[in-house]
């Protein structure tokens, strides 16, 4: 089937993923990563029949018709103003990378004009089966025709195709990624300032608390570069974070208030222009609790235990702020997000749920100290990429990344197996 050759300039774990599945098609992949990683890689790849590994971009390039730059977002201008302008005549070029404002930014600084692009970005990590999976395809520069080959490449992965702007994509994913990250990230980061495992706590066993858990060691056990790039180079990300910082901050110091009107109010008023009134809601929810109960890292105890569930409540205040309605966004949505508005959605249309929520944030002390760096943390987060430091980004990453590490092996594997459920789940839900 391979009568165009596929280029891919970085062999890290999408590089990888993309080279071993297209391959497996039939389509004959040039591949590269930095001329250092030449050896070790035709030693991986020596075996697999239609990859041929090349020393460096300049050599992909210019033998490609579709080339994917698969690197650090960091990096893209650097790589693309060393290897564009080796592409070869009337070829196409796309890239990876989870924003699109600065790699279209590197393409059109540095590739010929005979160059045509268009681009590409799968909405979930290395680990997950693309097959059904949104894939955002974005002809910037393309001739349909252009557009039609790299979808029929791609179509092996059995994606669904999502055909938008790269302004649009940048601004979704703010909406769905960005965001959703930095909560996990601030209670990864309110645990290690506790110096607790959370799965070994009583408190924090169940199926809610299983999503938590199981989806921030799954943030921290990818590479810091990934949610950097995607949070501090997204122009539409800034004001997300900010947002939900102040969300969580606003929300907070209502429960420190004990101003249980006040806090009703303002939930419920979020809960109305996210989710609409309850009885306009007749739709199944996306998730329920038991479903989730089976994929917990510590042992179930016999009683529940109540949480107030700050990180949701201010995820919904942050949508409702932001005037961002979550379901217009499940398109282009990662198997991350769905789970997230799943568990948000859990809380808010189950009216017991929410009212025994909103009681324990005000007459229960069991989170204070948690919720008090969970506040820190979330503004923190908001900060270091307002600033857009990569440096503050990854140190901070980092220190929490060691600290959870060693439980990261088991983490993904039960991960995966909770994410599969649920996206079995959903898919059953749709066809019914
Ligand atoms: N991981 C994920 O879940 C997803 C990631 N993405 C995006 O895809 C891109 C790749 O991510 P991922 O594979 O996870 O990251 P990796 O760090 O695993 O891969 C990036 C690779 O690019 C290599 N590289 C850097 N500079 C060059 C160069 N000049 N020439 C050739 N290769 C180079 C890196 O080498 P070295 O390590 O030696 O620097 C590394 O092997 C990123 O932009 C990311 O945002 C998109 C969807 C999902
Ligand atoms: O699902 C998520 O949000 C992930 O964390 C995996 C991921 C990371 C980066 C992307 O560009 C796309 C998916």
């Amino acid at each position: 089937m391979g009568d165009a050759i596929v280029g891919i300039i970085g062999m890290g774990d999408m590089g990888k993923m993309y080279a071993r599945k297209l391959s497996a098609a039939g389509w004959k992949v040039h591949a590269c990563d930095l001329p250092d990683r030449y050896e070790e890689l035709k030693k991986e790849f020596a075996d697999q029949k239609n990859i041929e590994i090349f020393p460096n971009g300049h050599s992909v390039s210019r033998s490609s018709d579709w080339i994917m730059y698969s690197v650090e977002a960091k990096n893209i201008d650097a790589v693309v103003a060393r290897y564009g302008p080796s592409t070869k005549q009337g070829a196409i070029v796309g890239g990876q990378t989870s924003t699109k404002a600065p790699e279209i930014a590197a393409f059109e600084k540095h590739l010929p004009s005979d160059v045509q692009i268009v681009t590409c970005h799968s909405l979930h990590g290395p680990g997950v089966n693309p097959k059904g999976q949104p894939l955002v395809i974005i002809n910037h520069r393309g001739t349909p025709a252009a557009a039609a080959l790299v979808e029929r490449i791609l179509s092996c992965l059995e994606p669904k195709f999502v055909r938008i702007s790269a302004e649009m994509h940048d601004r979704i994913t703010a909406d769905t990624q960005a965001v959703t990250h930095a909560a996990f990230l601030s209670m990864g980061t309110a645990w290690q300032a506790n110096e607790q495992f959370p799965w070994e706590l009583g408190r924090y066993t169940g199926g809610i608390e299983n999503v938590k858990i199981n989806l921030m060691l799954r943030i921290y056990s990818n590479k810091w570069h990934v949610y950097a790039g995607l949070a501090i180079l997204n122009p539409s990300a800034k004001a997300q974070l900010r947002q939900y910082a102040r969300s969580v901050t606003e929300l907070f110091k209502l429960m420190l208030a004990g101003d249980a009107a006040g806090l009703r109010a303002r939930v419920y008023a979020a809960r109305e222009a996210v989710f609409g009134k309850e009885e306009e809601t007749g739709q199944e929810l996306l998730l329920d609790e038991q479903l989730l109960d089976r994929f917990s890292l510590g042992e179930k105890p016999a009683m529940r235990v109540k949480n107030n569930h700050l990180s949701l409540l201010a995820m919904v205040d942050c949508w409702w702020k932001l005037g961002i309605v979550p379901y217009d966004h499940m398109i282009c949505s990662t198997p991350l997000f769905r789970l997230w508005l799943g568990i948000t959605e859990y809380v808010y249309r189950n009216e017991d749920v929410l009212a025994e929520c909103l009681d324990t944030a005000i007459t229960d002390d069991t989170f204070r100290s948690d919720d008090l760096e969970f506040t820190f943390a979330a503004r923190d987060w908001a900060e270091r990429v307002a600033l857009g430091h990569m440096d503050a980004y990854r140190d901070k990453f980092e220190r929490i990344q060691t600290y959870f590490a060693p439980r990261f092996a088991e983490a993904t594997k039960l991960g995966n197996e909770m994410l599969k459920t649920v996206e079995e789940h959903l898919e059953g839900r749709k066809q019914n």
